[in-house]
C-alpha cells in the first residue's frame, strides 16, 4: 500500500546560526530545497522561511536507529516489504542571519517543535544560535532537538568536546535533556538518527477542530503568470498555518487587520471578505484543512490585494468571527537580563515611556510607542493595529540596540 497523501500534523522549525546548515539539513531531511528565491540564492542565505514537507516511516525488518526512513523503500536492508507510514511533517527553515530575528519570530507561533542547527566546526555558542535558542524558550517551544551539523569536518574528539559543551549550556534551563544528534546533513550521515529523535520528541499535539478558525499569514501570492487572460484569472491566494479550528472550501472568510485605508491624514485598516475557493498543501487538493503545515488559501479576491506577500502578517478567520482588532494594548511583560545576538553580552535597560518598541504578535511584527511604563506592564500605541483573538495572547518585543532589533523580552496581551 503506498503511503497515504495527507497534510502534515506537525511542524518544526529549523533554527540556528547563520550557514550551520538548515537549508541543507532540511534538503537531506525532505529531498527539498528551500531557498527558492534567486535573491537568497545569490547571497547565500534564507532571507524568507523556507518551507518543505517530508513523510517519515519505519522499516519492520531493521533496528532502530536505522529502521527510520523518509521514503517508501528501506535503504538499510532493501527489503520489498515497504516501511510502514508514521507521519507527515513539516518544516520551518528560518534565517539565520541576525538582522532577520523578526522573520524567524513570526514562525515560532506556527511551531510546535523545533531542530536547533549548531555547526560542529565553528566555536559554541554563536550569537544566533543563543538568540533562537532564547527566543524558542520564551515563545513556549519545548519540545527540542538540537542537530550537531557538519561532523564530517571535525575530528571526533571536537565533536565529543562540543558535544560536552552544548551539554553544559542546555543544563538548567528548559532544553536540559533534549536529544543532541550529530549529523552531516551534506553528506546525509545519520540523519536516520535524527528522525528517530524527531518521532520521539516532538509529538503531534492535541488539536480542537471546534475552536474559532484562526490562519496565520505568512504568504501572500498572485499566482497567475504574466499575461494570463481576463477569463483565466484565478483568485489571491494567502498562505499560513491553521493554528487552531478548520477550514473549508466554501467557507466565508475575513482577513484582519485587513487593507490600510487613508482618509484626510486618518489611517484606519478595513477587513477583508471572500470565500475559500480552494485549499492545497504543496501538490496536495484537500476540502478541509486542518492545523500543521502551511495551507495556501485560494480566495476569489483581486489577485493585486495579495500579490508578493502584501498580506504577511494578517489573520484569517470566520467571516462571522468576533475577533477585536487593536490599535492600543496593555501588556504584561518581563525584560531579559542581557540582550541576546549581539557579541557581548548588553544587559537590558528597563522601558521607558515613549520609546518605541517592536512586537511580534503571530506572523505580525509592528512597531508601537510606549504610552505607559511601569514595572511588569506597559500600554502601546501601535503603528499597525493587530487582532487579538484571546486573552493572554504571547507576544515577544524587541528594541533597537546598537543599530539593530534585538529580542528583549516577551509579555501576554490583556484584554
Ligand atoms: N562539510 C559540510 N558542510 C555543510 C554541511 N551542511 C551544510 N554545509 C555547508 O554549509 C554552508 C551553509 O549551508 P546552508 O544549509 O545554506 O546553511 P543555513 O544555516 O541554511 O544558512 P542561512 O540560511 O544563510 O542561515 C553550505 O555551503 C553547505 O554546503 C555538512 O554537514 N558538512
Ligand atoms: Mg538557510
Ligand atoms: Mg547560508
Ligand atoms: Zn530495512
Amino acid at each position: 500500500m503506498p503511503w497515504p497523501k495527507v497534510q502534515p500534523e506537525v511542524n518544526i522549525g529549523v533554527v540556528g546560526h547563520v550557514d550551520h546548515g538548515k537549508t541543507t539539513l532540511v534538503q537531506a531531511l525532505t529531498g527539498i530545497w528551500t531557498s527558492k528565491h534567486s535573491e537568497e540564492l545569490k547571497r547565500g542565505m534564507t532571507i524568507k522561511l523556507g518551507y518543505a514537507e517530508a513523510s517519515f516511516g519505519i522499516c519492520k525488518n531493521c533496528k532502530k536507529p536505522d529502521a527510520y526512513v523518509n521514503e517508501e523503500s528501506c535503504r538499510q536492508c532493501g527489503s520489498d516489504e515497504e516501511p510502514e507510514f508514521l507521519r507527515r511533517v513539516s518544516f520551518l527553515d528560518a534565517p539565520g542571519h541576525e538582522i532577520l530575528m523578526a522573520t524567524m519570530l513570526s514562525g515560532t507561533a506556527i511551531l510546535d517543535g523545533a531542530i536547533l542547527v549548531v555547526a560542529a566546526n565553528e566555536p559554541f555558542p554563536q550569537p544566533q544560535t543563543r538568540e533562537h535558542f532564547v527566543a524558542l524558550g520564551i515563545v513556549g517551544i519545548k519540545n527540542l532537538v538540537i542537530v550537531q551539523n557538519k561532523i564530517d569536518v571535525v575530528t571526533r574528539d571536537q565533536a565529543i568536546a562540543q558535544y560536552k559543551q552544548i551539554t553544559e549550556f542546555i543544563k538548567g534551563t528548559w532544553a536540559e535533556g533534549s536529544p543532541i544528534i550529530p549529523v552531516s546533513a551534506l553528506h546525509k550521515i545519520n540523519i536516520d538518527a535524527l528522525i528517530e529523535a524527531i518521532e520521539e520528541r516532538i509529538p503531534t499535539p492535541k488539536r480542537d477542530l471546534t475552536k474559532t478558525p484562526i490562519m496565520l499569514v505568512v504568504r501572500s501570492f498572485d499566482v497567475n503568470k504574466p499575461g494570463t487572460t481576463f477569463d483565466k484569472l484565478v483568485g489571491g491566494v494567502v498562505g499560513g498555518s491553521i493554528i487552531q479550528g478548520k477550514f473549508s472550501i466554501g467557507q466565508e472568510i475575513k482577513i484582519l487587520p485587513g487593507i490600510r485605508v487613508e482618509d484626510k491624514g486618518k489611517v484606519t485598516y478595513e477587513p477583508i471578505y471572500t470565500k475559500i475557493s480552494s485549499l492545497r498543501f504543496g501538490d496536495l487538493e484537500v476540502n478541509e484543512a486542518k492545523p500543521g503545515g502551511l495551507v495556501a488559501v485560494g480566495t476569489y479576491l483581486d489577485p493585486s490585494v495579495t500579490k508578493a506577500d502584501s498580506l504577511m502578517g494578517n489573520m484569517v478567520t470566520d467571516a462571522k468571527a468576533d475577533i477585536p482588532v487593536l490599535w492600543n494594548i496593555r501588556v504584561e511583560y518581563n525584560l531579559l537580563e542581557r540582550v541576546v545576538g549581539s557579541k557581548d553580552l548588553v544587559k537590558v535597560e528597563p522601558i521607558r515611556n515613549k520609546e518605541v518598541l517592536m512586537i511580534t504578535v503571530g506572523s505580525a511584527t509592528t512597531l508601537g510607542t510606549v504610552t505607559h511604563a511601569k514595572s511588569n506592564e506597559i500600554e502601546l500605541e501601535l503603528k499597525k493595529p493587530i487582532p487579538v483573538w484571546e486573552n493572554n495572547l504571547r507576544l515577544v518585543i524587541s528594541r533597537q540596540v546598537g543599530g539593530r532589533w534585538r529580542l528583549v523580552g516577551w509579555g501576554q496581551i490583556k484584554i
